[in-house]
This record gives structure tokens, C-alpha cells and sequence, in this order.
């Protein structure tokens, strides 16, 4: 990034609502733009010069009005019409108080083939707008007629040769084509008049519905944004950073969360830009990510009474021993090894996972990152003698807890053992874990795309591409973040699983919230844990009968995985033994995770084997995962 501060801007198709929400949402996230997007201004009672007011009220100024549509045609008795349409635009974008028009490349069967014939009509259309004082910014629409790549649309408005036409670069359809923005070596700075910014998840479909439907705030998808915004600055763009984001639940969701996300991302993205580019200088400067990274605790909560005790219970079953108890209140502390989980007997709503422990080295900071991200603050009351951990609110409610390298977390609670050296040398070999593999978090529908940038962003995760299970009620999505491979090994990775909501209806939650720990025999463990009387997921024959089929284990085995209920799955860099307790809580179990030479996913082949027993498991025990309430 240059040194001086970049603008930011945000296009009012990203947002839900009428243009005044979307202005006053954009202007509470902090933009400092809005691009007025035609069908918002259409449907709006208040006229361009009162939007513009309103704009500017707001402290926004509109950075550019679009679309205008369709400049071109082989029909020359066309032309007239196109440039009357054009000079009412331009000057209905004077009224809103901004110079820039984005004309986007055509999509009927009559747009012009020719370069030079297209070239003369845009230098046409530049002469119109030279005259209302706008200038056209043109854009290749990626499902355009003829001009769909923005090489093209370069070539054609360098040809058109009027200072009033340049071009709209929009990461979407440049990255959705496969291309990458390494033509830009080629453009002049003044030629880029404007710059819009679309992540998307790697799909395989049209890409008129990708880009209407599917498209992503920078850092939710799968596109190299970095990457691309590294470019277009390198090739001399001085202009605003301005999102476009078509997306089917964004235009359901509350527009003021939406713009924070918006904001959150570019944040994120112009930190991306920074380090790749060794330059500072962006919007916000934000304290580097929170390294090294690791779990300090996991907190079970929502839990009080007989909930609370079948954790604790379970937690014994698996050799954790009590730890400490909590000063002030019903709060347990369980440790095995390195692990620590929180019991919170406090709450309702059924245990699930309220608070994730990070360890990091300097609290505060990683803290002044997340407010940076927009993240919002915990504030609660500090009991005497208690230590003040700097937290924030992650989208669906889970506390991130930034814990110092001591532990000085640790002194709000009585400790109750002697040292772990002499509890760890009763517990059995098998119940001996090597730390946390993952933690699961399930996210509600419409908060899970919000959540993935969130948690990438505040901790330096990378999402993963999204993994779709077939569940008992529907689909659910599943995605993990992961340390950037530079410290891969790092402690810390998080799943989200998004829940299909008719599992709700169903009093089911089936999202998977779990806290997964490392085994180095997880076959031994299981039967360690069975023997202590606890209980695991029962896993079909059917199951087995499939793993014998598939020729994959040795009888033996397959004989001891299927005694225990323990799953199994491959992929290209090694495999996994795996196995889940029975539900703690609506949308709660834990899980012992056995990584054989270097395996990767987190065991995506069983999961539809997993839901289906769980829910098997919930109509045994005559009450569905979902009957202590919402998780
Ligand atoms: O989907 C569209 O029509 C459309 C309109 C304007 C844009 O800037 C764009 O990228 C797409
Ligand atoms: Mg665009």
C-alpha cells in the first residue's frame, strides 16, 4: 500500500434495506464512500440532490453511480438514444455529487464486435460525458457479449481516446475467469479510474448466477485479493477500495452488521496488501496477528445442574482431573497434560462451547488487533483479586479470552492438586493427550461466511474451501481455518459448521460444536474410556461392513475399530482413527483424534456417519440433541 491512507468505499448493493439504511449503515461502519447502485436510487422517494445531502450528512461522499448498461449496438439509429440516456446519467450523477459513471460492457445479441467501431462509440459517449463533467469507467462484465476480459476492456478504451473514458477494474470478473491481473504492467496509472473488490468461494457454474448470487466480502472466498489489490496499486491506482459484493444472504441480513463485516475485510485486506508489499501505510494500522497462538482453555457452559455434571463426568472418563475451582462462583476447571477445560455450571441455553482461552504474548495487543477488526468488547465486572482478561465477542456469541504466556488466568481459581507430574503418572497411557487437535464452533444460518472472516481475520486463520455433508435434516456446511503455512503445527484451528435450519425445526441443532483432542492411540483410548464407563457415539455395523468392503484395514484391525465404535477415514497425505463421546450437550461432544503420517481434513468422510448417529443416539435417549433449547 502507498503511504497515503487509502479510501475506502462500499457499493449499496452489498447492503439490505432502503438507500437511507444502506447510507447510514455504510457511514456507522466507517466507510468513507458509497457507490450508488441504480435500483437503490430508483426505489427511493428523495431526490438525487437530497441523497446527495443525505450522503454527506452521513460524512460519505459518493465515489461513483452505476451501472449504465449496454453503451454499444450494431444498430447506428441506436446511438442517439444511448447518448440522450447517457447525458441524463451524467447529469443525475452530478446531482449525487460525484464525476464517475461505470458503463459496463454489453450483454445483448447487438453489441459491436469491432474494436474500432466499439472504440468510436465509447469516444462518442466520452464526448457527452466531457460535456455534463463525468468521466465513464468501463467495465468487463465477465458474461459479456463480446468484451468479457479486462485486457479487453483496456484495448478498447485506450482506442476510444477520449480523456473522459477509462476503465473500472472488478476483481470478480477478472478472478472468476481463471485470469489474474498480470496485464495491468500494461495499463497507464490515470487510465484506472476506479477499483472494485469481490471475493467468491471456487464454484464450477455460470458465471452470471456466481457473480449475482455467490460473491464474497474479500477474504470469506477463495480468490488471491492480496494478490490482486497488490497490482492494481503497483500498476499507479490512487483511487478508493470500494466492495461489490452480490450475495443472496448479505441481502437478508441486517445491513449495519453487514457493512462491519465489509469493513472488517478490507481491514484485513489492506494488512494483507501491507505485508506482502513490506510497505506500511494502510487505512488502520493494526497490531501484527497474535503469535505464537495456543489454546489456554475451552470453556463448556450453559450447563448448570445434571448437564455440568455429565461433563465434568465425562471429562473424568477421559483421565482430565479437577484442576481449580473458580473464586466466585459454580466454575470447575479440568486439566489433562497441556488441556484445559472450563465447566461453567452457570447459564442455560444446554452446554455448549461460550468461551475459547488463547494464549498469546502479549494479550493486550492481540485485544487492540480485534477492536482494529471491529471486533466488539467484553466488558463484564472483575471480581476483587481477579485477573482482568482482555476479550471480544466472536459473531455468534463465543468469547475470545486473551490469556498471557503465564497463565495468570489461572490465579482466579483455588487450585486443588498438587502438580500435574504426580496426578498425569496414575493416568493411563491411553487417556496421555498430546494437546488440542481443533475446536468446532456451530454458527447459525446467515452467520457463517460472517464468522469464518471474523475468526480468520481476528487470529490469522486461512479458511479452507467449504465441505457440504449430507445430514439427517439437510445439508450441513463445514469449513476449518488454519494457521498460515509458515507456522503450520501452530496450535490453533477452528471447524464452523453452519446447521441447515430446518434441523431447528426439528429441535435439532446438528452444527457439531466439539473440542477435539490428540491421541496417539485412539483405538486404546476408546476402549480406556469405555472401561471408565464412558460413552461413545455408536457407529453402525453398516459402517464397518463398508470399511471391510473397501479393502482399506487389516481384519484386525477393523475388528478393534469396530469393537469401539472408532472411525476411520484417508486421505493423500496420511490417515485418521477417530472417535466421539456421546452428545454433553444439544450441540456438544468431544472427540479423540489420532493423525497417522501427516493426514489433514478432520475426517469430513464419517461426518454424514456422525450426524446420522447422533441423531440415532438422541431418539434413543427419547430426547433430540435440541431439547435443552437453542444452543
Ligand atoms: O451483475 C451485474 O449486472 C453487474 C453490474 C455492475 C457491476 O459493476 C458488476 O460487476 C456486475
Ligand atoms: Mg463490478
Amino acid at each position: 500500500m502507498p503511504a497515503q491512507r487509502v479510501e475506502t468505499s462500499i457499493a449499496t448493493v452489498c447492503l439490505s434495506g432502503t438507500l437511507p439504511e444502506k447510507i447510514d449503515a455504510a457511514a456507522a461502519a466507517g466507510f468513507d464512500a458509497v457507490e450508488i447502485f441504480e435500483p437503490d436510487l430508483l426505489g427511493c422517494p428523495s431526490s438525487p440532490a437530497e441523497i446527495a445531502r443525505r450522503v454527506a450528512g452521513a460524512g460519505l461522499r459518493t465515489s461513483l453511480y452505476q451501472p449504465f448498461r449496454d453503451p454499444d449496438h450494431t444498430d447506428p439509429a441506436r446511438l442517439p438514444v444511448i447518448r440522450e440516456r447517457l447525458r441524463r446519467k451524467a447529469a443525475l450523477t452530478r446531482e449525487l455529487g460525484t464525476d464517475l459513471v461505470l458503463v459496463c460492457s454489453s450483454v445483448h445479441p447487438h453489441a459491436v464486435r469491432e474494436d474500432d467501431r466499439l472504440a468510436e462509440q465509447l469516444h462518442a459517449l466520452g464526448a457527452v460525458a466531457a460535456e455534463q463533467g463525468v468521466r465513464l469507467a468501463y467495465e468487463a462484465l465477465a458474461w459479456g457479449t463480446h468484451v468479457k476480459d479486462y485486457r479487453h476492456s483496456l484495448r478498447v478504451a485506450r482506442r476510444a481516446a477520449h480523456p473522459n473514458v477509462g476503465v473500472c477494474l472488478d476483481s470478480f470478473h477478472v478472478l472468476s475467469r481463471g485470469d489474474d491481473p498480470g496485464g495491468l504492467g500494461w495499463a497507464r496509472a490515470e487510465e484506472l479510474l476506479f477499483l472494485q473488490l469481490a471475493d467468491a468461494p471456487r464454484l464450477s457454474m455460470d458465471v452470471l448466477p456466481w457473480s449475482r448470487h455467490h460473491r464474497l466480502f474479500p477474504g470469506q472466498g477463495g480468490f488471491d485479493l492480496v494478490g490482486f489489490v497488490d497490482a492494481v496499486l503497483a500498476a499507479g491506482y490512487t483511487g478508493p477500495l470500494s466492495l461489490e459484493v452480490f450475495n443472496d444472504v448479505f441481502r437478508q441480513s441486517d445491513p449495519r452488521a453487514t457493512a462491519l463485516d465489509a469493513m472488517r475485510s478490507l481491514r484485513h485486506l489492506a494488512e494483507g496488501v501491507d505485508r506482502s508489499t513490506g510497505e506500511a501505510g494502510t487505512a488502520v494500522a493494526l497490531p501484527t496477528p497474535p503469535r505464537p497462538l495456543h489454546w489456554a482453555f475451552a470453556e463448556i457452559g450453559g450447563a448448570p445442574g445434571a448437564a455440568a455434571d455429565g461433563a465434568r463426568r465425562t471429562l473424568e472418563q477421559l483421565g482430565f482431573y479437577q484442576e481449580g475451582q473458580h473464586q466466585s462462583g459454580p466454575i470447575t476447571l479440568w486439566r489433562s497434560g497441556s488441556v484445559r477445560v472450563v465447566v461453567n455450571a452457570r447459564g442455560t441455553g444446554g452446554a455448549r462451547l461460550t468461551s475459547l482461552g488463547l494464549r498469546v504474548p502479549e494479550p493486550g495487543a492481540a485485544a487492540a488487533r480485534a477492536r482494529g477488526l471491529l471486533a466488539p468488547v467484553v466488558t463484564r465486572s472483575v471480581g476483587p483479586g481477579e485477573v482482568d482478561i482482555p476479550s471480544v465477542t466472536a459473531p455468534d456469541g463465543t468469547w475470545l479470552q486473551f490469556c498471557d504466556l503465564e497463565n495468570s488466568w489461572l490465579q482466579d481459581f483455588f487450585p486443588l492438586c498438587a502438580a500435574d507430574a504426580e496426578v498425569a503418572a496414575e493416568r493411563p497411557a491411553a487417556l496421555v493427550f498430546g494437546g488440542v487437535d481443533h475446536i468446532a464452533l456451530p454458527q447459525g444460518f446467515g452467520g457463517f461466511d460472517r464468522a469464518a472472516l471474523f475468526l480468520s481475520a481476528v487470529l490469522d486463520l486461512q479458511p479452507t474451501a467449504v465441505v457440504d455433508i449430507a445430514g439427517p435434516d439437510g445439508l450441513v456446511r463445514s469449513r476449518a481455518l488454519l494457521p498460515p503455512v509458515a507456522d503450520e503445527g501452530g496450535g490453533v484451528r477452528l471447524v464452523l459448521n453452519v446447521a441447515p435450519s430446518n434441523a431447528l425445526l426439528r429441535g435439532r441443532t446438528g452444527g457439531g460444536g466439539h473440542l477435539a483432542l490428540v491421541s496417539s492411540d485412539a483405538v486404546a483410548a476408546a476402549a480406556e474410556f469405555r472401561s471408565r464407563g464412558g460413552r461413545v457415539l455408536d457407529v453402525p455395523g453398516n459402517y464397518y461392513d463398508d470399511l471391510e468392503a473397501r479393502g482399506v484395514l487389516d481384519p484386525g484391525t477393523l475388528a478393534r475399530l469396530r469393537e469401539n465404535s472408532v472411525l476411520y477415514d484417508v486421505d493423500e497425505h496420511g490417515e485418521l482413527l477417530h472417535f466421539f463421546t456421546a452428545n454433553l450437550g444439544p450441540d456438544l461432544f468431544l472427540e479423540v483424534v489420532q493423525r497417522i503420517g501427516g493426514y489433514r481434513g478432520f475426517g469430513a468422510g464419517n461426518a454424514a456417519v456422525r450426524l446420522l448417529a447422533q441423531t440415532a443416539a438422541a431418539e434413543v435417549a427419547g430426547t433430540a440433541p435440541g431439547a435443552g433449547g437453542p444452543a
